[in-house]
């Protein structure tokens, strides 16, 4: 193996899948529904990475909704699901850098933010889910990013030490993660990374393109 990291987990939204377009429709689809206006992509785009509550409570909010987010989460989670495959799409690169890492014998993991029931067949749809051994979901554990819990449940599912992995992502929330457990970070500049400076998050590297993830080498 020449990549320096046995076990690599990657952030699923903005990092691997282009799904800002599907999540915010049914945002827009929810919104509509109770009355408010739809929101351009671009607004709904800064309410994404710290999961589904998180999403609904910012569009609520934004709206001046008197309606709660308990309330309207089975209601958002059907649009969501209705949505999912409308628009997605792999960033350039994906592919090359999954299959890159597979021919080196990494192992690679999802550990995302979006309900974990929406994330096989994410996956199944963009042809990747044979890549993964194990995922984590928003809604996996008590806790989710930025906590550091659904990346040392990674870790200990597969027997490495932190210092064996990196984290791969797109967000405040999962540099919040990797720095919490203590793990090496590699941010993407194509995500939805709100209010967040990305080169100064402390990550080993910040890449245009995942195509050039393979030829990282260790700080
Ligand atoms: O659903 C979200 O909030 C974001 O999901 P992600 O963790 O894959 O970016
Ligand atoms: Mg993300």
């Amino acid at each position: 193996m020449s990549f320096p990291y046995p076990l690599v987990l990657f952030d699923l939204d903005g990092t691997l899948v282009d799904s800002a377009a599907d999540i915010a429709e049914a945002v827009n689809r929810t919104l509509d529904e109770l009355g408010h206006p739809r929101q351009p992509e671009a607004t709904v785009r800064a309410w994404i990475g710290l999961g589904t509550r998180v999403l609904l409570d910012s569009a609520l909010r934004h709206a001046g909704s008197r309606h709660t987010v308990d309330e309207e989460m089975p209601r958002l989670m059907r649009h969501y699901g209705d949505c999912l495959l409308l628009n997605a799409r792999l960033y350039r690169g994906t592919v090359d850098a999954l299959d890159a890492l597979a021919a080196d014998g990494v192992t690679m993991t999802i550990c995302t933010n979006k309900p974990e029931r929406y994330v096989r067949p994410l996956l199944d749809a963009m042809g990747i889910t044979r890549y993964f051994d194990g995922i984590v979901g928003g809604d996996t554990l008590p806790e989710r990013k930025p906590h550091a819990m659904p990346l040392l449940h990674l870790v200990a599912m597969h027997g490495r030490q932190v210092e064996e992995c990196l984290m791969v992502g797109d967000s405040e929330a999962d540099a919040g993660a990797a720095h919490a457990a203590g793990m090496d970070l590699v941010l993407v500049r194509h995500g939805y990374p709100r209010d967040f400076d990305l080169e100064q998050a402390g990550a080993v590297a910040v890449l245009d393109d995942l195509a050039t993830l393979p030829a990282l080498s260790r700080p």
